[in-house]
């Protein structure tokens, strides 16, 4: 089953475009002459994308970068395409740029390039029969993640690759944000957290000793320590996306005022697609918190999988089509109290099969329209027709909503709230005595949301 969703949700993140065997890329008409349309094979893929959309230069992007097996690939494969985590170790070198446009929902799409590691930006990359100029690839940059292996013994090529990209990518854009992946801290060497504190409090030193004579003016860069094993590469790669959202503090704003009018001990505005968290309230994230909501999707969806039925489905006593909206009310794990007991307590309930966990649907009756998964796939050549149609099949719509009581006093609401946006809040039981009062309040939150995204009249 896990599989099966994976797969779908692969599908839909958006197509992969290979400068090694896309066709060519033709000029375009971008507001500044940068736009390139793709001739042929591309399109944006993925909910929400339109068919044969063009690769445009003037779309956010977020570079990956860094030293030969640093993991650049995996961590675009992981969570951009689904890939498990294991199949990374078969992935060969990357010897051409890669580019992947994520477009799950309307708010939130951008682009991955995946870099060789021995670029020579100087002199620009080869991408479909076009030379990109540092000018190109750098003049739209929102933020470039430079993975530094943190199982390497350090690496002094990474340290001067970064210095050569840095001092490229200065002149051009000033205002980019550099994001240092301290990737791999996972396995025995990485056991204890004051480890994995010392060790990026001596890779940040070590670059900031670098890239001192870089630039008089300050450069900004934010640490990470990652790895595709856990939770920790989604967490990074949530808060490398929300540079690229300009909505980010209307939207914190809206979780705050949401989370102080129920007494919600935590919000999170998840891209269901992808499982990023693309806003939070002001409290500090606690990973096992996030690790909880992130868990909670893979449940619903989980339960979707088994029992959403799309069009065709079988229609229950009433002829309406047995439809998902998953709510999976009273599912209780062993545990004692607190936030690690929760997590363990999540944990094997998103490990196991959503059918082992005693999770109830509600009553088909209820449950509303039918599912059908929102947005189409576009034609590709990585995307074949069982992918679309699983996609097509992915029961999240407008109806899903979820409600898991932990058994230490807290529940997990989750709402959609747009499309492939899901609202996932963690409440004390107590507080949700008024279950009117926080669904009114949260239909608000979609309201104002939905407001937020809508274009501006011309
Ligand atoms: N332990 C561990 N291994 C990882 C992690 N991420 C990636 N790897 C492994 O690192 C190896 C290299 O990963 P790639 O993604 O191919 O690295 P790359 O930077 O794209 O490599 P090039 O294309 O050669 O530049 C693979 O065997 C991955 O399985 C991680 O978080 N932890």
């Amino acid at each position: 089953m896990a599989d099966e969703r994976d797969a779908a949700l692969g599908a839909g993140v958006g197509d992969e475009l290979d400068g090694a065997d896309q066709g060519g890329l033709v000029g375009g008409g971008g507001a500044n002459g940068l736009d390139a349309g793709l001739g042929a094979g591309g399109g944006a893929g993925g909910p929400g994308g339109g068919p044969q959309e063009a690769l445009s230069l003037n779309r956010p992007r977020i570079l990956l970068m860094g030293p030969r097996q640093s993991g650049k690939t995996s961590i675009q494969r992981v969570l951009f395409t689904k890939m498990s985590p294991h199949e990374t170790l078969f992935l060969g070198h990357t010897d051409s740029l890669s580019i992947k446009f994520v477009a799950n929902n309307p708010f939130v799409q951008f682009e991955i390039w995946d870099f060789p590691a021995d670029v020579n930006l100087s002199e620009g990359i080869m991408f479909a029969d076009q030379l990109l100029s540092p000018d190109l690839i750098f003049g739209n940059c929102a933020a470039l993640a430079f993975i530094i292996d943190a199982q390497d013994d350090p690496s002094s090529e990474a340290l001067t690759k970064l210095h050569e990209i840095v001092s490229v990518a200065r002149h051009v854009n000033p205002d980019m944000n550099y994001e240092v992946f301290i990737h791999k801290v996972d396995g025995d060497l990485f056991l204890s957290e004051d480890h994995k504190i010392e060790v990026q409090r001596d890779i940040q030193e070590q670059v900031e000793l670098e890239l001192e004579e870089v630039s008089d003016e300050e450069i900004s860069f934010s640490f990470y320590l990652t790895s595709i094993y856990d939770h920790s590469i989604y967490e990074a790669f949530s808060k490398v996306v929300h540079k690229l959202i300009p909505q980010l503090p209307a939207m914190e704003n809206l979780l705050n005022i949401l989370i102080a009018s129920c007494e919600i001990e935590k919000a999170f505005l998840f891209d269901v697609v992808s499982k990023l968290y693309i806003a939070t309230d002001h409290n500090p994230v606690d990973i096992s918190s996030y690790e909880l909501c992130s868990d909670m999707i893979d449940v619903v969806i989980d339960t979707s999988c088994i029992y959403g039925m799309s069009t065709g489905a079988p229609l229950n006593a009433n002829g309406a089509a047995l439809a998902i909206s998953a709510s999976t009310d009273n599912l209780i794990a062993a545990g004692g109290d607190g936030a690690a007991s929760e997590a363990a307590a999540l944990g094997d309930a998103a490990g196991a099969s959503a059918a082992d966990t005693g999770v109830a649907v509600d009553d088909p009756g209820e449950a509303g329209a039918g599912v059908a998964a929102e947005g189409s796939v576009a034609d590709g050549d990585d995307v074949d027709e069982d992918r679309e149609q699983k996609l097509e099949n992915l029961a999240f719509d407008r109806q899903s909503s979820s409600l898991i009581r932990l058994n230490n006093n807290m529940i997990l609401y989750l709402k959609n709230v747009a499309s492939y946006l899901a609202l996932v809040c963690m409440v004390r039981s107590q507080n949700y005595e008024k279950q009117g009062l926080i669904d009114y309040n949260v239909e608000c939150f979609r309201k104002a949301l939905e407001e937020l995204f809508r274009p501006s009249p011309a």
